[in-house]
């Protein structure tokens, strides 16, 4: 029997593995989305297929309940569904910061809960979704939840400890690449070329680098090697990134990101 998934708090992550499950095979008579706007609802509806329910029915009608609102909302969420939720549900939280055992104790006793952290990738299939394991959740569940996030890019399983490492790393990490090509574009117009070709050669030269990355399994060491002739071009350009400190400040930047991840954890932002 297909169980029925539903999304509460449907925003930028939640359509975007509400899109990604339908396009992986989810029949949309088994998924229910939530959101706290009536507008955004009919839109989901009309664009999916699906139907868009309160908090308290989802929890009624569904088994696996997908938590995607805000790590400041999240409190908030669990007091409405308090009363709703049983051992029998699976819940799965995708918000940064929050920990199982911040969603546990405000759920009835043994609900199985599982923490993810995805990012927006799942849109194209190319997601990485970092998985683990509250108190009472088992092998099951986080197979289940592999079953969902899987279908729309990798999975990893890490000890909870780890999730705010992988938040700043992978569920922030296209926000730094987007960064960069927006900078590198920048770069493009400074040097003379049209904005959009400036965009298209960097995109390009990023789906390369990506693809080389992943499938050639050379270290990034030797792939920037590769392309750093000796007294040419790129060189000069290393030189500079690194008298700028960009490798620290990435450093730095991670580390800011994993900060605030833990920060998230109390709810209250
Ligand atoms: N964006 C990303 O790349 C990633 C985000 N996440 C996590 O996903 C979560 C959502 O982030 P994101 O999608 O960016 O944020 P959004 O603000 O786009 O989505 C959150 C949605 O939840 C809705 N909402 C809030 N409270 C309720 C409620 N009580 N019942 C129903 N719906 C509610 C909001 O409605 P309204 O629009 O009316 O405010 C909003 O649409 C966060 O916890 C974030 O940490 C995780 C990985 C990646
Ligand atoms: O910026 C954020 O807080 C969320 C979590 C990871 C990506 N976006």
């Amino acid at each position: 029997m297909t169980q029925t998934v539903a999304v509460l708090g449907t925003g930028k992550i939640g359509e975007a593995l509400l899109s990604g499950m339908i396009r992986a095979g989810w029949p949309t008579a088994h998924l229910l989305v939530t959101t706290r706007r009536p507008e955004r609802a009919e839109e989901l509806s009309a664009r999916y297929g699906v139907e868009a329910v309160g908090n308290a029915d989802a929890a009624k009608r569904a088994d696996t309940l997908i938590l995607a609102v805000k790590p400041q909302d999240m409190g908030r969420l669990l007091d409405e569904l308090s009363h709703q939720v049983t051992r029998d549900h699976l819940v799965i939280s995708a918000a940064a910061g929050i920990t199982t055992a911040f969603i546990e104790e405000r759920l009835a006793p043994d609900t199985p809960v599982v923490r993810v952290m995805p990012n927006t990738p799942v849109l194209v299939d190319e997601g990485m979704s970092v998985i683990s394991a509250g108190t009472h959740a088992t092998g099951a569940h986080l197979a289940h939840t592999e079953e969902i996030f899987g279908g729309v890019g990798k999975t990893l399983r890490v000890p909870e400890s780890q999730q705010d490492a992988a938040t700043a790393l992978s569920g922030s990490g296209p926000a730094y690449f987007y960064f960069l090509v927006e900078a590198m574009t920048d770069a493009g117009i400074l040097l003379g070329l049209p904005r959009a070709q400036a965009h298209d050669l960097i995109v390009q030269a990023a789906i390369g680098a990506a693809v080389m990355l992943r499938d050639s399994g050379e270290h990034p060491v030797k792939l920037r090697e590769a392309v750093t002739s000796p007294a040419g071009t790129t060189i000069s350009a290393i030189r500079e990134l690194e008298n700028h400190g960009v490798r620290a400040a990435l450093i730095a930047a991670l580390e800011a990101a994993r900060d605030r991840s833990r920060e998230l954890a109390s709810g209250n932002g």
